[in-house]
Order: C-alpha cells, then structure tokens, then sequence
C-alpha cells in the first residue's frame, strides 16, 4: 500500500508544474536575477516563470530589462521622485500582497538586500508563500552600513526558506545565525554569469573615444550614507588625481539620485578630462569596465564584476561584505577620506607592481554559472517539499 501511494505521489510530481515568481526593483538586482529568469525560461515544461517588477528604479530597470529582452508580468511603478524608504515599504508591500493573491506562485524569488527584497518577502510571508534568497548571506554586522541594506538581507534571511550563497563565506555567515544546513547552497554570484553575455571584444562609445589612449579611471558614487561629505571628499582626491596626471581620464556614469548629481556637478563638472554622462546600459558599463585602467566604486555589484575582469578596485566605503574580494587581493577598502583615496589611488597610477598585484589577483565569485546552479537546488527544494 505504502509502495503504490509513493508511486501515486511520483505520478502527480512529474506533472507538476512550478509557479515561480522572481521580484526585483533596481537596476542591480535586475543585472543579476536577469541570468536566473533566462534560466528559469529554458525549463517550460516543470516550471512557469513569472517575472513582477516593483520599478523601485525606474530608467535604470528598464535599461537592464531591454538589454536581457525580459518583459515582466506585473509592473508595479512605484517609483516616485524623492521617495522616502517608507513610501517604497508601503506601496511595495501593499502592491506585492494583491500580485501575489492572484498569481498565487509556489515561491518567490528575491535578490540581495534593496528595499523591494525584503517587502517581497515580507509579502510573500504573509501569503504563506516559500521564499528563495538570492546572493544570501552577505553581512557588514554593521545595521547602518550600508543603510538600508545591511538590515534589509538581514531581515529577509530571517524570512526566506532557502538561501543561495555566493561563497562558502557568506554561507558560513548563515550557519552561524542558525539557518539549516540542508536549505544553504554554494552558487557562485550570478553577476558573472551576466557578465559572460555582456563583453564584446569588439566594443566603441563614443565617451571611450574622448578618452583615447590614456588610463581611464571609472568611478561610480551613489550609496545613501555617503551622501554628503563623505561623496564631496571623494570626488576632491579624484580631481586631485586629474589635475596631477595628464594621462588620466575619469569617466563617472552619475546614479539618478539628485542628491548624488549636485555634488558630482559641484566638485567634478568642468573639467574636460572628467566625464559626468548618465548612467550607462549594463552592456556599455561592463565594457567600460573591462577597458579602464582602475575602477574606483562604492557599488557592490562592481566589487564582485571588477575582479573577473582583473581590474583593480577601491572601494569607496569604510566595510565590505564582500570580503573575499579584500582576501583574494583584488579590492582595496579606501575608506571615504580625501587623503586616503588620493594614497590608494597615486600608488596604482605610479607603481606598476602594485598594480599587477592586484589586476592578476584571483576572482572569488564564480564560474558563470550560478543560475544553473540555482535552478538545480530549486528543484531539489520543491520536490523535496511537495513529497
Ligand atoms: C553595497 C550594497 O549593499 N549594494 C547592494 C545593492 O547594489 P549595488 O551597490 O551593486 O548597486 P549599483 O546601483 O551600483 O548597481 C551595480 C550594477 O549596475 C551596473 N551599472 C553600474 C553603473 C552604470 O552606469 N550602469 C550599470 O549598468 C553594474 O555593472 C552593476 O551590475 O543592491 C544589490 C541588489 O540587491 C546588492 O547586490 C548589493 O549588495
């Protein structure tokens, strides 16, 4: 009796078929769940894949969204100028929950640590549906750095059933907060599997063609608790750097932020080697990326991107949660003093044995091929749960 009931159960397994919704809002996260939903896509036969966007960002999630081709289900728009944490909270949350309610999918998706993360889990929660986490496990322990998103993974670690590591650190960070072994799993950060669809060898930009044969430095400056004069100090030591180095060109894709754009037009607007241009499609920027000399950021995302493309980086930001990059040899923390960035950065420009130091050390973020990985654990989980 018991060998026919499995049978039966078997039966309704292999019929079944999986709703799987994967939710994102900003430009980042769409760079990296972008390879996932593709992924997700090449399985129609054991899952349905549905993609809602909460448009947390608007112009730089459409961006990402045209160059991976992907059109989302739901779109729920709540971007609004100058909204506050709460208004992206509340209008998330509230707009998840009835999406939700409707489609009714087996599980969610969610990625890294933004403001619509952590409400799409919350959502996802309320409704009793499983959630899955996306590059989990990343940790300053530091709840105001970077502010909002130390707290916002934290949060939605405590929340999700299944967890997708991108390293053994950030999985060793999980086990110590007591998450089951058996629902951690090793990925490799899905940053590196867009990164291999989006370098060209053949690439030409009209801003790369200004910059000719000098040493580019690529700078992007946007985190929230750098606003202020932790943004005015860095940008001073990079103007520095330029008026010292008549071979360097500073190229600065400047985040939509206004508060960010005020600061940059402050220190760095008129200075024909300095380039404020908006920001770039993920396809230009990689390739920029792949063509500076140094990069100089206090994005996340780039930390992980940089070192498969052996360029040195210093990172704008007193932690990291990506401290494998610092161990590996690949990232510098540079803190947000002047005299710190200016340091950090000369010796670069002028000592080329730093330099290579740096641009061979090894890439601690994977192969490229994360989302399969993912996609396998996937299965292994709902299967796992369904029987
Ligand atoms: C410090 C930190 O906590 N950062 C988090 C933040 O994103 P993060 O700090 O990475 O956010 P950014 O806005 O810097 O986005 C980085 C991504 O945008 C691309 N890019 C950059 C500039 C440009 O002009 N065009 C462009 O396409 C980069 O290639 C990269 O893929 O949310 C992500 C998603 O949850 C998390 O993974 C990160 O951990």
């Amino acid at each position: 009796m018991a060998e026919f009931d499995t049978k039966v159960k078997g039966l309704v397994l292999l019929a079944k078929k999986w709703k799987v919704m994967t939710i994102f809002g900003t430009r980042p996260e769409a760079v990296k769940m972008a390879p996932l939903v593709l992924e997700l896509q090449k399985h129609p036969e054991t899952i349905e894949p549905v993609v809602t966007v909460t448009a947390q960002h608007r112009e730089m999630l459409d961006q990402v969204l045209e160059t991976f081709q992907i059109k989302p289900d739901y779109d729920l728009n709540i971007m609004k100028d100058r909204q506050t944490l709460s208004d992206v909270t509340v209008r998330g949350l509230r707009g998840l929950d009835e999406i939700m309610k409707k489609a009714q999918p087996d599980i969610v998706l969610v990625h890294g640590d933004t403001t619509t993360t952590f409400v799409a889990s919350l959502a996802a929660f309320y409704n009793q549906i499983a959630v899955g986490h996306v590059e989990a496990g990343l940790r300053t322990h530091n709840k105001y750095s970077p502010y909002p998103e130390e707290m916002n993974r934290q949060l939605t670690g405590v929340i999700a059933d299944i967890h997708f590591a991108p390293t053994e650190q950030s999985a060793q960070n999980l086990l110590k907060e007591g998450k089951r072994k058996e629902r951690i799993f090793i990925t490799g950060n899905t940053a590196i599997d867009a990164l291999k669809t989006t370098i060209r060898q053949a690439y030409s930009h009209p801003v790369l063609e200004k910059v000719g044969s000098d040493r580019m430095i690529l700078l992007t400056a946007h985190r929230r608790e750098n606003l202020g004069q932790p943004m005015r100090n860095m940008f001073r030591a990079i103007k520095r750097l330029t008026e010292e180095h008549d071979d360097i060109q500073v190229v600065y894709p400047v985040h939509m932020n206004p508060a960010v754009r005020e600061v940059a037009d402050e220190v760095l607007g008129r200075d024909p080697r300095i380039h404020l241009i908006e920001p770039l499609e993920v396809m230009d920027f990689h390739n920029f990326a792949a063509r500076s000399f140094i990069i100089l950021t206090d994005s996340g995302g780039v930390q992980e991107e940089a070192p498969s493309l052996g360029k040195p980086v210093l990172v704008l930001r007193d932690t990291t949660e990506r401290p494998e990059g610092i161990e590996a040899g690949t990232l510098k923390l540079a803190g947000t003093s002047e005299a710190d960035i200016y340091r950090l950065a000369k010796e670069l420009l002028t000592d080329t044995e730093a330099y290579e130091r740096m641009a061979q050390a090894s890439n601690p973020y994977g192969d490229g091929k994360a989302s399969h990985r993912i996609v396998e654990a996937l299965y292994g989980y709902l299967n796992k749960e369904e029987s």
